[in-house]
């Protein structure tokens, strides 16, 4: 059990349980509040930071979800003590970062995508990575090769007949030139992971530059990193001889701020979800205001609600940032089965997004799927071989049924679907909603839903 409660030796346990279950009896607004804490995409790859750090760091705002955890038990397996000092706040000491051994590492494979990142802050401390086989949602196929690229031309050698992954630096790691394929989130933060101490200058084209890799670029500049954000997705990294610990304050999650404003307009709800923030959110508010929900700005956070009248269709496109971020299609598309009109979604980042919409189908909702994509004339740039298109067709009442999570947002979509459905639902597998949503029972608890929660 590590300082979060977690039981990091069986996180890959924990995210799929399928005993894990929820019974939902629909049909009731959600209203109330809630509140935010630091963002999985963020939270977990701040704690990784800590490793290329000769003193203490201190994360605050870290929510208890499962990454957490195995991102804990990686960094713990690797002699990092990590100590939750007051709620949601860790302190990450790396003064005796040591090799970890096999069975330790082994037993976090298949729960998180975030392990893939040690490998730079590994090999500047230890010369040598031991990588667990990675997890995180099923949602495509989710490819390592431009994070092992970027690693080859830092000077690594990657040795994958490991089980897992095994990679060694004997001369040590150099600043590159790197140029992603397509802006990846994993690939530009192993980048950034890997050039801050890498002897000279990293030159990073096509970088991905969410409002998380803003926030980690922050928190490696306390550390005493060189980075410059350039235009165009180019960052440059000056390789630093070293870096101290930070104090940071992760930013919020956009991601579950979105799903409780999607929940709040598929239920006729009204939530106001403490810590939001507007500008990472901005193209996510335009979306839902075009739906016809509304939202309050406040210092400490968005209400979001359902005014009353008839739901519209709209048009979306998932894209990098500053698009329409793929992570929100999934919770919207449940208010959008309640719109009147067609209305279609193109998931351009994943290709096998969608996998969700079979329990929605089965509730009521009337949603085609195209596996090719299809052309449309509001499209900017169809520019993907592997997107596919979303049509759904409301308003439809969803009504209760017995469904099974598939992933993360695809869980919680679920769980907005049998909370806006008439008559109950059972949902198993909700195990993996923890991976990304601290605390959901409670927070649903608190919104007044109707349910049992088995976990
Ligand atoms: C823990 C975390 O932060 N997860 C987020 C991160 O995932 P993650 O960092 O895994 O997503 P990426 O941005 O890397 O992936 C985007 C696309 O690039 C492809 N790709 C990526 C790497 C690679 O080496 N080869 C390759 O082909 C992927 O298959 C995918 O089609 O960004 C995604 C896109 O905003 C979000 O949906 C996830 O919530
Ligand atoms: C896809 C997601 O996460 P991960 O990359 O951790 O699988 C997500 O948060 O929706």
């Amino acid at each position: 059990m590590n300082s979060l409660g977690i039981d990091s030796s069986k996180a890959g346990e924990r995210v799929g349980l399928k005993s894990d279950k929820i019974v939902i009896n629909g049909g009731k607004p959600l209203r109330g509040r809630i509140e935010l804490r630091g963002a999985k995409n963020l939270a977990t790859k701040a704690m990784v930071a800590a490793l290329l750090a000769d003193s203490p760091s201190t994360l605050k705002d870290v929510p208890t979800i499962s990454d957490v955890g195995v991102v804990t038990g990686m960094l713990e397996a690797y002699g990092v003590s990590v100590t939750e000092t007051a709620p949601g706040v860790l302190v990450l000491d790396p003064s005796n970062v040591e090799k970890a051994h096999f069975a330790q590492i082994d037993a976090l494979a298949g729960s998180s995508r975030i392990p893939i990142l040690f490998c730079g802050p590994l090999l500047h401390r230890l010369g040598e990575a031991l990588i667990p086989d990675l997890g995180g949602c099923r949602i495509g196929d989710r490819p390592i090769d431009f994070h092992l690229d970027a690693l080859r031309a830092f000077g690594a050698i990657v040795d994958k007949s490991y089980e897992g992954i095994r990679l060694t630096a004997p001369n040590g790691l150099t600043g590159a030139l790197i140029d992603l394929p397509y802006p990846s989130v994993g690939a530009t933060e192993q980048v950034l992971l890997t050039a801050v101490l890498a002897k000279g200058v990293t030159e990073l084209k096509n970088a991905a530059i969410e409002p998380e890799i803003m926030d980690l670029i922050a928190i490696l500049q306390k550390m005493g990193a060189i980075i410059n954000v350039e235009p165009n997705r180019v960052i440059f990294i000056e390789g630093v001889d070293k870096l101290h610990g930070y104090n940071h304050r992760a930013l919020f999650d956009r991601n579950e701020a979105a799903s409780w404003a999607s929940a709040a307009l598929a239920t006729e709800g009204d939530i106001f979800v403490g810590g939001a923030k507007q500008q990472e959110l901005m193209n996510f508010l335009n979306i839902f205001r075009k739906v016809g929900g509304a939202f309050d700005i406040e210092e400490d956070g968005i209400r979001f609600y359902h005014p009353g009248g008839p739901l519209k269709p709209v048009v979306v496109e998932t894209d990098v940032h500053p698009g329409f971020m793929t992570d929100w299609q999934q919770p919207l598309i449940v208010a959008l089965t309640k719109a009147e009109g067609i209305s279609v979604v193109h998931e351009t980042v994943y290709e096998n997004r969608f996998g969700f919409t079979d329990a929605l189908i089965e509730m009521g909702a009337n949603i085609v799927v195209h596996k090719e994509g299809i052309e449309s004339v509001t499209r900017r740039v169809p520019r993907r071989r592997l997107e596919q298109a979303a049509v759904i067709t409301g308003p439809t009442p969803l009504h209760g049924a017995d469904i099974e999570v598939p992933d993360l947002r695809g869980g919680f979509s679920h769980l907005i679907a049998a909370l806006a459905a008439e008559g109950q639902s059972t949902i198993t597998n909700v195990g993996i909603i923890s991976r990304g949503y601290e605390n959901f029972a409670d927070k649903l608890a608190a919104l007044g839903a109707d349910f049992v929660y088995e976990g």
